[in-house]
């Protein structure tokens, strides 16, 4: 360590206040008190369907920038990891889809959606820097294990039929696996230059913003 530190908790503290409003949304406050309209659940189910398959090539182009970037090889295992669970996601997806009565074949994605994707597509580009793009996807698998951890805590009246969700991502394994995200993304900010941590951070921000205004919608907000 060359004594920049835990870059991610300096962070987290910097910028609680967006952190707090991406994992402590009303849409995630809602299933937690048990007050979530079922309408709003099936939107975000149908719209995650179609972020979570576009986000299964960016998770491969990190693979790629692993492979070309770093010689930790559990890096690559861990990512790997991930990518598989991806597909296991994607089957749960359509198995709760049609639980729920909803096609995902009809359906058309948001504008928040589109833009989310858009920002992910542009973090695959090959001069992205693999620090800038594991940045990332540590903090979007942190939204979701923090936001659904949430609705699982004592105290919480979420509605049996939610919880098989909540498990999915606030399960202590994908917290496990979260903190394993972590720990390489602040090995590669030590290391990082001021200019490629600066751009690390807002890479952050914008994450954070993008999981708001995910949230939003679902809830019919925009
Ligand atoms: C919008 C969003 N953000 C995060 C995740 C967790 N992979 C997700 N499925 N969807």
């Amino acid at each position: 360590m060359d004594g920049k530190g835990d870059i991610i908790a300096t962070w987290m503290k910097k910028h609680r206040l967006i952190y707090t409003g991406a994992t402590r949304h009303p849409f995630i406050l809602n299933i937690r008190d048990g007050s979530i309209d079922i309408s709003s659940f099936k939107r975000w189910l149908a719209q995650d369907y179609i972020f979570v398959r576009a986000f299964v090539p960016f998770v491969a182009s990190i693979l790629v920038k692993a492979w070309k970037e770093t010689d930790d090889s559990s890096d690559i295992d861990l990512i790997l990891g991930g990518m598989a669970a991806l597909n296991d996601e994607i089957e749960w997806f359509k198995k709760e889809a049609s639980k729920w009565g909803v096609a995902l074949n009809s359906v058309v994605p948001h504008k928040a959606n589109v833009d989310y994707c858009r920002f992910l597509e542009s973090l695959m580009n090959p001069d992205v820097e693999y620090t800038l793009a594991i940045t990332a996807f540590w903090a979007i698998e942190t939204v979701y294990q923090e936001s659904f951890a949430h609705c699982l805590e004592d105290g919480s009246r979420t509605p049996e039929e939610l919880k098989e969700t909540c498990q999915r991502w606030g399960n202590e394994g994908f917290g496990q696996y979260c903190c394993s995200l972590k720990n390489i993304t602040n090995r590669c900010l030590e290391k990082a230059s001021d200019d490629v941590l600066s751009k690390a951070e807002v890479i952050l921000i914008r994450i954070l913003e993008h999981e708001v205004e995910f949230w939003n919608m679902s809830r019919g907000a925009i």
